[in-house]
């Protein structure tokens, strides 16, 4: 096996990973993937001239000096948010008109209804003078229809999905939702909440990483549990990867004696190498065939202990889903921290520690390492909210030292 750094592998992969193909899809399912064509808009917006207060539309000029001695004007209408644009407003006229709703032909002002006695019909009495356009929201304002309103490389988000929608459109183009199958392997696994015979464990990793696969926007789904045997995987894979973008295998990468993953893909298009890291050494990556459509599927083979397939994850599938939708920055930023307790970290493998990041009363971050370091310790892993990144030359970090940290979850709190 030959030995690459992490940097190394995931660039390998990127490199052989192309943005999805783009699919036309409605708004709602549009929000996190990323434009593949521009929006255009299909209308004005404002579509029409608008009132944006309740109260009357009247020409500016009939209100002069109305500040100093009420004015009295004619009421010839009303019109509320929605209606056809039917009535008309000459000199010493009114209109009552609700916000929203199309100013008439011949009026250029609204008077807020505050401003007058708010008389419903007959005479209005108004109390205050208008300058022109007061109060009107004008066509086009916002957007003229046939420019441009969201761009190919865009991430569409809620105020994204609001302006095309406003636009004309109930669908756009966007590179599509990667789906991921998880295909757990190891005779040992059981359904979570299923009863254990000796030696079984529950299957937690399949719902980690369908849940980190979704958290990064993807969809994904669960095969059952491959058991020790290259056949069965081979099937599993062959049967189910019709619907896949990407497959996750977890275990079976090592050095044992029923290591099926690597048994069955070697030969397969999948390259098994050891990363010069900690954990997640053992990795496996590369595109397999479906026998019937000769599609190319990338497969990333995660080891099966719970926090290394956790790392591996996060520090390799997680940016190759984001490059197949598209999506940039690849990898998560890391952030100075202090190290609240010494560490030890192996020569010549780049440690993902796990730890509690808080923030102190000056604002700077404070990384507490988890105790349990292990690759089994599921707890530990659970309560930390960061990765302590520890470079390949660095073997001790002493209490106060800084040190970088990628942030799992965002924010921290202090
Ligand atoms: N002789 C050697 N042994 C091991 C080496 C090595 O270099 N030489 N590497 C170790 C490292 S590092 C890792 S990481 C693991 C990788 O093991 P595998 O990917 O082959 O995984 P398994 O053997 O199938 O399982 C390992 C461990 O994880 C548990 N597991 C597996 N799947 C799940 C699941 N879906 N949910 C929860 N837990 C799971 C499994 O029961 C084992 O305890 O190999 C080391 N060994
Ligand atoms: O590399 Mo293994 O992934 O240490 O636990």
């Amino acid at each position: 096996m030959s030995m690459r750094t992490a940097k190394e592998h995931l660039d390998t992969i990127l490199d052989e990973l192309k943005v999805a193909q783009r699919q036309r899809v409605p708004l709602a399912e549009a929000v996190g993937l990323v434009l593949a064509e521009d929006v255009t808009a299909a209308v004005d917006l404002p579509g029409f001239d608008n009132s944006s207060m309740d109260g009357y539309a009247v020409q500016a000029a009939s209100l002069e000096g109305a500040d100093r001695e009420p004015v009295e004007l004619r009421i010839v209408g009303e019109l509320a948010a929605g209606v056809a644009r039917d009535v008309e407003v000459g000199p010493g006229e009114a209109a009552r008109i609700m916000t929203g709703a199309p100013l008439p032909a011949g009026a250029d002002a609204v008077i807020p209804v505050e401003q007058t006695d708010g008389a419903p019909d007959g005479v209005v009495t108004c109390r205050a003078a208008v300058a022109p356009g007061q109060f009107v929201r004008r066509r086009g304002e916002d957007v003229r229809a046939g420019t441009a309103v969201a761009w190919a490389g865009n991430v569409v988000g809620p105020r994204t999905v609001a302006l095309i929608a406003a636009s004309g459109h109930a669908e756009c183009v966007v590179h599509r939702r990667p789906h991921v199958l998880v295909v757990p392997t190891g005779d040992e696994l059981v359904p979570p909440g299923e009863p254990l015979a000796p030696g079984q464990i529950h299957d937690s990793n399949s719902t980690m990483l369908q849940a980190a696969a979704v958290a990064a926007g993807a969809t994904a789904e669960i095969l059952p549990a491959v058991g020790d045997d290259d056949d069965a995987l081979i099937r599993a894979l062959d049967e189910a990867m019709g619907r896949a973008d990407a497959i996750v295998t977890t275990g079976g990468v090592s050095m044992g004696a029923y290591d099926v993953v690597k048994s069955a893909l070697k030969d397969k298009g999948v390259d098994f190498v050891s990363v010069a890291m900690q954990p997640g050494k053992p990795q496996g990556f590369g595109h397999v065939i479906e026998s019937s459509t000769r599609r190319r599927v990338p497969l990333f083979a995660l080891p099966g202990n719970p926090v290394s397939s956790y790392v591996s994850f996060e520090v390799f599938v997680r940016p190759a889903l984001r490059r197949l939708m598209g999506l940039e920055p690849e990898v998560r930023p890391v952030h100075p921290a202090i190290v609240t307790t010494a560490m030890r970290s192996p020569a010549g493998r780049e440690q993902f520690a796990r730890a509690v990041v808080t923030r102190d009363a000056a604002g700077h971050l404070v990384a507490e390492p988890v105790a349990g370091q292990g690759s089994h310790f599921i707890a530990d892993l659970s309560r930390a909210n960061a990765l302590l990144v520890i470079p390949a030359a660095v073997t001790t970090v002493a209490a106060g030292d800084q040190v970088e940290v990628v942030l799992l979850d965002g924010e921290v709190c202090s």
